[in-house]
């Protein structure tokens, strides 16, 4: 058998998961989904906080599962909050690292991708790397007005999936991605719907604070007004307001959990309550497609369902009920983030592509 040249550990953290996988060039030879419930980082006040937690998880998997690290040659992560910029892999520098422990543009889960990946690669004396972070920013100038002068609308989304599914929706209609135009819809953690018009997102909203879908633990857009009210209450420090709108909303504040898969359940046994909240979030994501429908001017090539909630069969049953008069909707379930994360490292390994690098 060929040995392979590189070994890449690719790192997602998410909302509610941490995955890791191990690819001897392009071929997995190893990937795990660690769950997390609230037992496990309810109690870390900031995402920050979770680092060594993450980390050591991560560590541990590998160690159990007797993966040599020392045969890594690259580590590749989901990269986090930093600064806007174009897509593409970018290899992990101070200033990189200064960004995503301050939280340059807030608190993320893929924050913790960068540094840990650093961590690991450092240790090995090898590379670390990001590719296509939550800020891949390729917003219309129209798309960034708020209505309110000094606010301005941010591009923050689940970039790394959204590209790889939207090439595979645009090939599955016999275009390129770059002559498609896309619809995009991730149910994750997160739930981030954006229109791909031609290779660009040239609108999604802003998945992590307070626009969209609720969410299995994001409330999305909340009724401006109230949300003052309740923020100049004094009842709340700002951590714990942020907290509120990323965590504790949707699933995870009407239900007590953020798992789909126990809702879907609850509803299976007759819980009416479930079953609205769930109707719920599909009825705000199918509002968030249409919306985006408009963007793209009703010339949808396909709608693509991605993310851990669309392998919920009632779930994708409710939503096509509502959007399929837009445009197909093509189903992939879960995600392929390790893959592509891998890839990118891997582009850059073989100099196919130089890494970008980040700059403040
Ligand atoms: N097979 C399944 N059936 C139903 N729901 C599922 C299934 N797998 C995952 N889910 C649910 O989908 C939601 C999102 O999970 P996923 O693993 O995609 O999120 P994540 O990766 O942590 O977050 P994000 O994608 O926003 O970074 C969770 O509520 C999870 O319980
Ligand atoms: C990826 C940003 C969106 C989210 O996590 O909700």
């Amino acid at each position: 058998m060929q040995t392979a040249e590189n070994r890449i550990l690719a790192i997602n953290p998410g909302s509610t998961s941490t995955k890791i996988g191990v690819f001897d060039d392009e071929h997995n030879i190893f990937e795990r989904v660690i769950r997390h419930d609230l037992e496990d980082i309810g109690g870390f006040e900031k995402v920050m906080d979770q680092y060594q937690f993450r980390k050591q998880i991560i560590l541990d998997a590998l160690d159990f599962e007797g993966i040599n690290v020392s045969k890594l040659t690259a580590v590749c992560a989901r990269g986090g909050l930093l600064r806007p910029l174009e897509g593409g892999t970018y290899r992990v520098n101070e200033a990189m690292l200064a960004d995503l422990k301050a939280g340059y543009n807030g608190e993320h889960a893929s924050n913790l991708g960068g540094l840990i990946a650093y961590e690991i690669a450092s240790s090995l004396h090898i590379p670390a790397f990001i590719t296509d972070p939550v800020v891949v920013d390729e917003l219309d100038p129209l798309a960034r007005l708020s209505g309110l002068p000094g606010v301005e609308r941010k591009s923050i989304f689940h970039a790394l999936n959204h590209k790889a599914i939207a090439r595979k929706a645009a090939a599955a209609k016999d275009k390129i991605y770059e002559e498609a135009n896309i619809i995009v819809v991730h149910l994750g953690g997160g739930i981030t719907v954006g229109a791909h018009h031609h290779g660009r997102v040239i609108d999604v909203n802003n998945g992590l604070s307070g626009e969209g879908p609720y969410t299995p633990e994001r409330a999305g857009t909340v009724p401006a007004g109230d949300l003052i009210e309740l923020a100049l209450t004094g009842e709340y420090t700002k951590n714990q307001l942020l907290k509120m709108l990323t965590t504790k909303g949707g699933f995870m504040g009407y239900l007590g959990t953020n798992d789909g898969r126990l809702i879907a359940d609850r509803i299976k046994k007759g819980d009416q309550e479930a079953r609205v909240i769930f109707e719920g979030m599909v009825y705000q994501t199918a509002k968030e497609v249409g919306a985006m429908s408009v963007v793209l001017s009703g010339e949808v090539d396909a709608i693509a369902v991605t993310g851990g909630l669309a392998n919920d069969e009632l779930f994708i049953s409710m939503l096509k009920d509502r959007v399929s008069w837009i445009a197909d909707v093509l189903v992939y379930p879960g995600e392929n983030e390790l893959r592509a994360l891998t890839e990118g490292a891997l582009r850059v390994m073989r100099k196919e592509e130089a890494a970008k690098v980040y700059v403040v």
